[in-house]
C-alpha cells in the first residue's frame, strides 16, 4: 500500500538525515530553543464553533501536481487572513513535494500554529518539526505501534507541541485513546484505493471522547460537509484540495464556514490630515481620535480640522483617560462628538454624567486581564462596554489581542478592540461574534496610519457575509 512505500522512503530520508547532523545534535537543538506558545496547536482547536486546518500542498499522490504555481508563502498569510486556525504543512519530499523550508518559512511568516505533516516513523522527526517551528506533528496509526505512538507522544509534550493522531477506522482509534490522544484526525481517504467518504469520520465520532479534539481529515468539499461535521460535535475539518484550488481563501473558507453577521467598523488612532482620505475612501462606521497621552495624540484644534473632510456618514469619538468630567463634556459639544471612549477608571456615576450632559453614547473600555474583569461591568450604564487587551503601562493601543474566550460570559453587545489585524480579524469575528471591531495598530506601518492595511482589513470583514 502507498502508505508503506511512503514510510520506507521516509526511513531512508531520516537515516540520511542522521548521517548529516547526529540525534544527539537535533534532540539538544530541539530542547535548547525557547518555545514561546507551547501547545497552542490544540489551544487553538478548541473554539466553541468548528476550525479549519487549511493545508500547504503542492502535490499527492491521488491527486498529482495541485499547484503548479506554488507561491507558499502567500497561500498560508491567505489562510490566516481567511480565518484558519491552523495551517498544516506537507513536509514529505517525493510523494507530495513538500519540503522542510516551506514549514520553516510558513512557521515564521504567521501566527497561528502550524503542523508539520509528514510520515512520522522516527523521534527524529520530532525534534527536527521543533526547531523548524511547527507547532504540531502528524503520527498515523497505521505506521506506528500503540508503544511508539506513546512514546513519540511524549517527546512531543516535553517540547510543547501538540501531536494530531491519525487513525482510519475503529481499532486505530482505540489504539491512539491508549496512546494517550489529545487530538484524534479521522481520515476520510481510504488510503488502499484513494476514495473519499465523509460519513467514515461522522461515524467515528462517537467512539472519541468528548474532551478530545476530533478533527475530520481529506475530501472536505462544501458548506453541506462542514454543517454535517459541525452537527456531528467535529471540532476541526483539515482541507487542502478545495483551498489549494481556491484562489480566493477568505471567498472560499466563508463559502465552507458560513456568513456572519458583519460588525460595526472603527478606525481608532487617527490623527493625520492624511489619514482622512483613507478612511473617507472605506467608510467605517466610527473614527477614534485620542485626547489622552499617547503617539496618537490629537489636540482639539487638531481634530476641528480633521472633522472637516471628514465624511458625514463617519462617526466621531473621542477617547479619554481620567480627564476632567467638565473637560469631556466640553470637548464633545464643542467638537460634535458622537461617542466618548472612556479608557481610565472612570467610574458609574462619570458615565451617566457624562452621557446626561453630553447626549452622546457613552462606551466603557475593559482592559481584561480574566473574567472577573468581565463581570464587574456587565450591569453598566455605559451604551457598550468595549473589551481590549490589558497592560500595566498602556491603557490602550497595545497592538495585542487577549483570550476571547473569556467573551463567552458577556451577554450584551460589545466592541472588540486589542491587536486585531488582517490576520486575525476574520477569527476575532467568527468567535466573539461583537457588535463592533476596534482597529488601530493593525492598521498601522511604522507608527502611523497605512492606507493599504486599512483598505485590507475591511475588504475582509466585508467579506465575511
Ligand atoms: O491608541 C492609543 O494610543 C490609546 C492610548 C490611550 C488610551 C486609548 C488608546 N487607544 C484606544 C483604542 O480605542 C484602541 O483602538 C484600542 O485600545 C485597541 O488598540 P490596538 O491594540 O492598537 O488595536
Amino acid at each position: 500500500m502507498i502508505l508503506e512505500k511512503i514510510a520506507a522512503k521516509t526511513r531512508i530520508r531520516v537515516e540520511e538525515r542522521k548521517r548529516q547532523k547526529s540525534l544527539e545534535k537535533v534532540k539538544k537543538e530541539a530542547y535548547g530553543r525557547k518555545n514561546k506558545n507551547p501547545f497552542l496547536f490544540e489551544k487553538a482547536l478548541r473554539g466553541k464553533d468548528i476550525s479549519f486546518i487549511c493545508e500547504v500542498k503542492k502535490a499527492s499522490p491521488s491527486k498529482g501536481i495541485i499547484a503548479e504555481d506554488f507561491p507558499y508563502l502567500d497561500i498560508a498569510r491567505d489562510y490566516e487572513k481567511a480565518g484558519a486556525a491552523a495551517i498544516s504543512v506537507l513536509t514529505e519530499p517525493e510523494f507530495f513535494l513538500g519540503s522542510d523550508v516551506y514549514l520553516r518559512e510558513i512557521a515564521a511568516a504567521v501566527d497561528i500554529p502550524v503542523l508539520r505533516k509528514d510520515f512520522t516513523v522516527d523521534e527524529y522527526q520530532i525534534y527536527e518539526a521543533a526547531i523548524l517551528g511547527a507547532g504540531a506533528v502528524l503520527l498515523i496509526c497505521a505506521l506506528l505501534s500503540t508503544e511508539q505512538l506513546i512514546r513519540f507522544r511524549q517527546i512531543a509534550d516535553e517540547l510543547g507541541i501538540s501531536c494530531l493522531i491519525e487513525a482510519h477506522d475503529d481499532a486505530e482509534i482505540k489504539k491512539a485513546l491508549a496512546a494517550g490522544a489529545r487530538i484524534i484526525g479521522v481520515n476520510n481517504r481510504d488510503l488502499r484505493d484513494f476514495s473519499v467518504d465523509i460519513n467514515n469520520s461522522i461515524n467515528l465520532r462517537k467512539e472519541v471522547p468528548a474532551d478530545v479534539i476530533f478533527i475530520s481529515e481529506s475530501g472536505i468539499k462544501t458548506a453541506e460537509n462542514i454543517e454535517r461535521l459541525r452537527k456531528n460535535n467535529v471540532q476541526g475539518a483539515l482541507i487542502g484540495e478545495t483551498f489549494m484550488r481556491s484562489a480566493d481563501k477568505v471567498k472560499e473558507l466563508t463559502k465552507l464556514y458560513g456568513p456572519v453577521r458583519i460588525p460595526r467598523t472603527k478606525i481608532c488612532g487617527v490623527s493625520r490630515m492624511e489619514d482622512i482620505d483613507a478612511i473617507n475612501m472605506v467608510q467605517p462606521d466610527y473614527i477614534g481620535f485620542i485626547f489622552a497621552p499617547s503617539r496618537r495624540q490629537v489636540t482639539s484644534s487638531r481634530v476641528h480640522e480633521m472633522k472637516v473632510p471628514l465624511s458625514s456618514s463617519i462617526d466621531a469619538a473621542g477617547v479619554f483617560v481620567n480627564e476632567v468630567t467638565a473637560a469631556i463634556i466640553n470637548a464633545a459639544h464643542s467638537l460634535a462628538l458622537d461617542v466618548i471612549q472612556l479608557h481610565g477608571d472612570e467610574t458609574e456615576e462619570d458615565i451617566i454624567r457624562i452621557k446626561k450632559e453630553t447626549g452622546c453614547a457613552v462606551w466603557k473600555a475593559v482592559r481584561v486581564k480574566d473574567s472577573s474583569d468581565i463581570d464587574k461591568w456587565q450591569n453598566s450604564a455605559a451604551d457598550l462596554l468595549l473589551f481590549d487587551t490589558f497592560s500595566g503601562t498602556e491603557a490602550g493601543g497595545t497592538g495585542h489581542s487577549f483570550d476571547w474566550s473569556l467573551l463567552e460570559r458577556v451577554d450584551r453587545p460589545f466592541m472588540l478592540a486589542g491587536g486585531l489585524s488582517s490576520k486575525n480579524i476574520a477569527r476575532a469575528i467568527r468567535q466573539a461574534a461583537p457588535w463592533g471591531v476596534d482597529i488601530n495598530s493593525g492598521v498601522e506601518t511604522d507608527g502611523v496610519k497605512d492606507a493599504v492595511k486599512i483598505k485590507e482589513i475591511m475588504s475582509i470583514i466585508r467579506r465575511l457575509k
